[in-house]
């Protein structure tokens, strides 16, 4: 059974590593006003892995943007490790559906980029490129170019690259949202195996629920715009989890059909109030 919680911040905030109180974003458009988020509480703890999932345009990218200081909330606060997010979120890294590789640059030149801008060493730079390709799973494309690569490969090259900056935290928007079933299930793997490897901290925006399920910790559940968190929901799986095999568990299976009733009406709001 799913754990639902009404909203709040959702959990023991003891290892609380970000913290959205009352945060509401207001974008003024010159022919309208858009509320995008409203009245957000939600913590997240450090080594977490938190599903944002809701109907398109409830704010899940919005809120992505605040944790990583690029947005700021029209009221209420985000605190990152007990700090306000008033600037860039140097401690968050950020990857969306477009994985923005440097198409003239071949998959060492792309990982190695972020290490170049901090003046990273030679030697150091070539050691820590190497290890992120072995992380990945990448060898023997280390010379390959961006349109050399399959999706699967360039999400890969994505992902290096973003840990390279060795963020705390990775903020992840519909990053495999582009891939046939087959590759986002390895890069699914990928990601839980390196994710508790380094223990990062996760925010995860889908719009995939099986993917909700198998990826998270917790998954929140938003209203149509202005998006507000409408339920919280524990993932009663072992961290521990061989998502080659989840597709028989009951609990996932339980897990996800649960989601689906309580996403449902949020999407029927959508179309109502598209039509
Ligand atoms: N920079 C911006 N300027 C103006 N409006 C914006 C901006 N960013 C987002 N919005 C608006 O805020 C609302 C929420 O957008 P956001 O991208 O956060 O939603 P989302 O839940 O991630 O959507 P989707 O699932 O479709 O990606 C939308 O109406 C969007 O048009």
């Amino acid at each position: 059974m799913v754990s639902a919680q009404p909203a709040g911040f959702g959990h023991d905030t003891r290892h609380e590593l970000i913290r959205f109180e009352n945060v509401s974003k207001t974008f003024e458009l010159s022919d309208r006003t858009v509320r995008a988020v409203e009245n957000v509480n939600l913590s997240v703890a450090r080594g977490e892995f938190v599903v944002l999932v809701g109907p398109s345009g409830c704010g899940k990218s919005t809120l992505l943007n605040m944790a990583a200081g690029l947005f700021h909330p029209t009221s209420g606060e985000v605190y990152y490790n007990g700090s306000l997010v008033d600037g860039y979120n140097l401690k968050t890294g950020y990857m969306t559906q477009n994985d923005h590789l440097l198409p003239w640059r071949d998959v060492v030149g792309n990982i190695s980029t972020p290490l170049e801008i901090r003046g990273l060493a030679r030697g150091t730079r070539e050691a820590r490129v190497e290890q992120l390709i072995d992380l990945v799973g990448l060898q023997g494309f280390e010379r390959s170019y961006p349109s050399q690569l399959s999706g699967g490969m360039r999400k890969r090259t994505a992902l290096a690259r973003l840990l390279a900056y060795d963020p705390e935290t990775l903020l992840l928007d519909e990053p495999f949202a582009a891939l046939d079933a087959q590759l986002r299930l390895n890069m699914q793997i990928e990601l839980l195996r390196i994710s508790r490897s380094l223990n990062k901290t996760i925010l995860f925006v889908t719009h995939d629920l099986d993917e909700a399920v198998a990826l998270s910790d917790r998954s929140v559940v938003f209203s149509p715009r202005p998006g507000h968190i409408r339920h919280i929901a524990d993932t009663p799986l072992p961290r521990d989890r061989n998502l080659t095999t989840l597709r028989h568990d009951p609990l996932y299976t339980r897990m996800t059909a649960e989601l689906w009733d309580l996403i449902m009406p949020t999407l029927q709001e959508t179309r109502g109030e598209a039509s």
